[in-house]
């Protein structure tokens, strides 16, 4: 497969019946090199495939989905491109805090306006409109089977950009999202710092209130999460607050003794593959 020369191949590894690939580029929406990882199926050599991006959590890189999640052996099976990207901007140029949840690794999938953060931090735009395209010009994406998932932060921003663009995204899960970030500790730190004080300018990234006003296209979200999950427990995620409507359904499962870690992702990750393709298989059938 032959890419532009907007991206450069970093690495390539084989892994189940296709390759594990990462690549580097300049944005020029966040102003910094970033990476991102693609899984490539063998099954791209019979045309366009359907695919998912991951959205990773605070402190991840690139690295933590591609090492941790167990999805390529699933991505092979169903053939299905992967794409996930960092969680913020990096390099020496670009501001940051010594907090977890805050800065680098801790981009909420947002576009800041406060300063110093306003010149890189713009995740959502970087996403939504970078590298969706730049993905789609340099792989074989079929745009009409295109699904959005992650983890914790990364679920966050999966509803979020879910939601705001279903004519991006055709299907929605997420790994325990924060589901209210205006109403949470991580959510309220990053909100005000990212966007200032003023909370109207907050809604538009919660997935609770948008899931409320939703009258797009029929989506069902699938989100699993682990009752013994530290994060769930001290009220960052707050499931309960997403509701379900005419346009929404909201599939939660609790999953017994399970925590906040990747080895929870990897426990349900074929069943979020197996959702993703029951909605593009619905959404085909609708159609005709
Ligand atoms: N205090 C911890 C918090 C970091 C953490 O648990 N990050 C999760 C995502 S949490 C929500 O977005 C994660 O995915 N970590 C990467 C991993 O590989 O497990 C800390 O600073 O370690």
């Amino acid at each position: 497969m032959t890419h532009t020369s907007e991206i450069e191949q970093v690495s390539v590894s084989r892994s189940f019946n296709g390759q594990q690939k990462v690549f580097k580029h300049r944005s020029n929406v966040l102003g910094c090199e970033m990476n991102f990882g693609v899984y490539v199926p063998d099954s791209v050599h019979i045309g366009k495939r359907p695919a998912l991006l991951y959205l990773s959590g605070l402190t991840c890189t690139h690295a933590n989905f591609i090492e941790k999640a167990g999805a390529q052996r699933f991505a092979a099976q169903y053939g299905f491109i992967i794409i996930n990207p960092d969680t913020s901007p990096r390099g020496d140029n670009v501001p940051d805090k010594e907090d977890y949840d805050f800065g680098k690794g801790a981009g909420f999938y947002l576009d800041a306006t406060e300063e110093p953060w306003a010149a890189n931090y713009k995740m959502y735009s970087y996403i939504t409109k970078e590298l969706i395209d730049i993905v789609k010009r340099n792989f074989p994406i079929d745009p009409e089977n295109f699904g959005i998932f992650g983890h914790s932060m990364g679920g966050h921003g999966a509803i979020n950009i879910g939601l705001k663009h279903p004519e991006i995204f055709k299907s929605i899960s997420a790994f325990a999202p924060a589901c209210h970030p205006t109403n949470s500790n991580w959510g309220r730190k990053a909100l005000s710092g990212y966007l200032g004080p003023d909370e109207t300018k907050w809604a538009q990234y919660d997935s609770s209130l948008l899931a409320a006003k939703y009258s797009g296209p029929k989506r069902i979200i699938l989100i699993d999460i682990g009752d013994d999950d530290s994060f769930l427990k001290s009220g960052e995620l707050q499931p309960e607050s997403l509701k379900s409507n005419n346009h929404l359904e909201i599939v939660y499962r609790s999953r017994a003794h399970y925590d906040h870690s990747y080895y929870f992702v990897a426990s349900f990750m074929e069943e979020h593959f197996e959702h993703h393709a029951k909605e593009f298989q619905a959404q085909k059938l609708a159609k005709h």
